[in-house]
């Protein structure tokens, strides 16, 4: 049966990067995307607002929805402090298997659990099976009609505190229209806008930040 694209993108970076040091991952799958084949990690130029985002929140315990490759979860899981953890959530198992890899490759396996399924089931699981009290950072970049109701259901489910930062890829391309204006119009959230492009193309794109005001 042949390769898919997110296990070529795998073997790419088992034999291009350095086992335990996430940045050369990260490098060696945006080598691979710019050059060979496109895919939709976050990227490098979007990846450097990620990244100011986390060193901002500084989390202890973060969620991202939407793994894929695990690209972004070894890019966040690596700026962590000792004990801190980043909450993963996928639901396709292809994808979850790669990413798998790719977190144990990078050395980051400690500080990241990845949890397979869809982020409405997982979402409301938190607190009770994985001991979480509230969420500090959550990076949104998942199917993009599922940004809006998956943020309200952080809400119901008391997830966010005075502070929680989110932080939205995709919000101008594909876009998420709906999730850009349900927090904008929000009085729980002061949110900002990041200018981008999308990943390896010159197409403009965004990423929304939404801090929640309790
Ligand atoms: O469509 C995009 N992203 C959707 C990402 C989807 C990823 O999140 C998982 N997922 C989805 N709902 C889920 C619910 N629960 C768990 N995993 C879930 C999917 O199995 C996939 O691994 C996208 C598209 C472009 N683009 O240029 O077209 C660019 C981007 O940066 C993108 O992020
Ligand atoms: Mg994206």
């Amino acid at each position: 049966m042949n390769q898919s694209k997110e296990q070529r993108i795998l073997n790419f970076v088992l034999q291009n990067a350095v086992r335990g040091d996430p940045c050369s991952v990260v490098d060696a799958i945006d080598k691979y995307c710019s050059q060979k084949e496109w895919a939709m990690n976050v990227g490098d130029e979007k990846g450097k607002i990620l990244d100011k985002t986390v060193e901002e929140a500084n989390p202890s315990v973060a969620l991202e929805l939407g793994t894929y490759c695990g690209y972004s979860a070894v890019r966040i899981s690596r700026l962590l402090k000792a004990g801190a953890r980043l909450l993963t959530v996928e639901f396709n198992p292809e994808f979850a298997a790669v990413a798998k890899q790719m977190i144990e490759f990078a050395g980051v396996q400690d500080k990241v659990k990845l949890l397979e399924g869809p982020s409405e089931e997982i979402i409301p699981q938190l607190k009770k099976k994985y001991e979480v009290d509230t969420l500090d950072f959550v990076f949104l970049d998942h199917w993009k009609d599922r940004y809006t109701p998956d943020t309200k259901l952080l809400q119901e489910c008391n997830l966010l505190r005075k502070g929680s930062i989110l932080l939205a890829d995709n919000v101008i391309f594909p876009g998420a229209p709906d999730f850009l204006n349900y927090v904008r119009k929000s009085p729980h959230f002061q949110c900002t806008n990041y200018p981008s492009h999308l990943e390896y193309m010159q197409v403009e794109d965004a990423m929304e930040k939404a801090v929640f005001l309790g």
